[in-house]
């Protein structure tokens, strides 16, 4: 256990950006598993831990960005809804894509409202949900998404980082001067290098589908899972 009272991984390893990539397509590539199914267990596995670190939050903003991270967000955002907290989603640039498409369309037949793009967060929300950008972030940010990564810097809500908290070198971790400091941290498959500057109460790791032949080809030496959870604090 480590002094918060998370279980140790023995030697869990954390991931380069390469890494992480060549897991990731290994996963789609080797394994066939379809991004539906791994962005389903991913953002149930962010959802979980979100319910174990913030039970008392009600009102949640989801920030969704251009790729599969924004996808964990949708997803995480329909969990979180069925969890019974109250989500909105904030998405700046959809993909045209079916898949894009087919989780906002779940999200808005689920009552779940998408707010016009601000750069000003209100405070009405007790939770913000960082699904900017995972693990294929390369800085420097782009238009839209710099104001929007700022104003969650600046918020005094809470914020829950979907893999990598965005605007972080997914390496280096985060950038001089003023960054987005989570307080919770949902590692998925493993944890990437800039994990190791997370200072934030609450890291999980989540994504409970890496198949043992994959996490020993990688060495990642993953924590056990308790039970059927979908994470384990780390
Ligand atoms: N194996 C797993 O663990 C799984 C993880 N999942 C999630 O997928 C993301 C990685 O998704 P990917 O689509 O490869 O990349 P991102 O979401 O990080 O972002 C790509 C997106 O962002 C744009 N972009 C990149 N850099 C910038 C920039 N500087 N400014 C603006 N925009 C930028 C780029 O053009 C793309 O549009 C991983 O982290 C997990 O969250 C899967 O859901 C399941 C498998
Ligand atoms: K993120």
């Amino acid at each position: 256990m480590n002094r918060l009272g998370g279980i140790m991984g023995k030697g869990l390893r954390y991931l380069t950006q390469t890494e992480a990539i060549k897991v990731d397509q290994e996963l789609f590539n080797e394994y066939r598993f379809s991004v539906d199914q791994l962005m389903e267990l991913a953002g149930l596995s962010c959802a979980s831990a979100i319910r174990s670190a913030f039970p008392e939050a009600t009102r949640v903003l989801v920030l969704c960005g251009p790729g599969n991270n924004g996808g964990d967000g949708l997803v995480c955002a329909r969990h979180l809804g069925l969890f019974g907290y109250s989500p909105s989603v904030l998405y700046p640039k959809q993909p045209d894509k079916p898949l894009f498409a087919n989780l906002v369309h779940q999200c808005r037949e689920m009552g779940i409202p998408f707010v016009p793009v601000d750069a000003v967060i209100p405070g009405e929300y007790q939770l913000l949900v960082d699904a900017l950008f995972g693990f294929s972030f390369k800085p420097p940010i782009r238009a839209p998404f710099g104001s929007l990564i700022d104003a969650m810097a600046a918020s005094s809500v809470p914020v829950a980082s979907v893999d990598v908290p965005s605007g972080w070198d997914v390496e280096k971790g985060p950038p001089e001067g003023v960054s987005v400091r989570p307080k919770l941290l949902v590692s998925l498959t493993a944890p990437k290098k800039c994990a190791e500057f997370f200072d934030g109460p609450f890291h999980f790791l989540g994504g409970r589908f890496v198949p043992q032949k994959l996490a020993e080809k990688y060495s990642l030496d993953l924590p056990e899972y308790p039970g059927s959870d979908q994470c384990v604090r780390i």
